[in-house]
């Protein structure tokens, strides 16, 4: 288990050392258009798990979502103050 900001810094390490193996980095490479389209998919699957399937799952879906949304954030050079600013 690992909280919002620790999993931040977890996937920019990696993305700074350009990890091999890492999905992360993968999806790094493959730019923002991939990264976006994940998150659209991981907040349509948060929301058809919230509507249809139990808490725990829709938990699951919504742990992917934040997960993408960091990708995103990594890929446009966005820090975690950058996003927190405007909440
Ligand atoms: N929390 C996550 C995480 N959540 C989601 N995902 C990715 O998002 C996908 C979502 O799963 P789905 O089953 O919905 O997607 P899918 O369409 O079947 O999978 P894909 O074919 O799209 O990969 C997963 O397959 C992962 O590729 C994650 N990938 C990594 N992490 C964490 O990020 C950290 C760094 O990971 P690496 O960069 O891979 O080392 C580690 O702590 C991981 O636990």
């Amino acid at each position: 288990m690992k909280t919002f900001e620790e999993l931040f810094a977890e996937l920019s390490a990696k993305a700074a050392a350009n990890e091999p193996g890492s999905g992360t980095v993968a999806a790094l490479s493959a730019g923002v258009h991939a990264i976006g389209k994940k998150v659209v998919e991981e907040a349509a699957e948060s929301w058809m798990a919230a509507e249809y399937e139990s808490a725990d799952r829709a938990a699951e879906e919504i742990s992917q979502l934040l997960y993408h949304a960091q990708v995103l954030m990594l890929a446009k050079g966005l820090t975690l103050d950058d996003v927190y600013r405007h909440l």
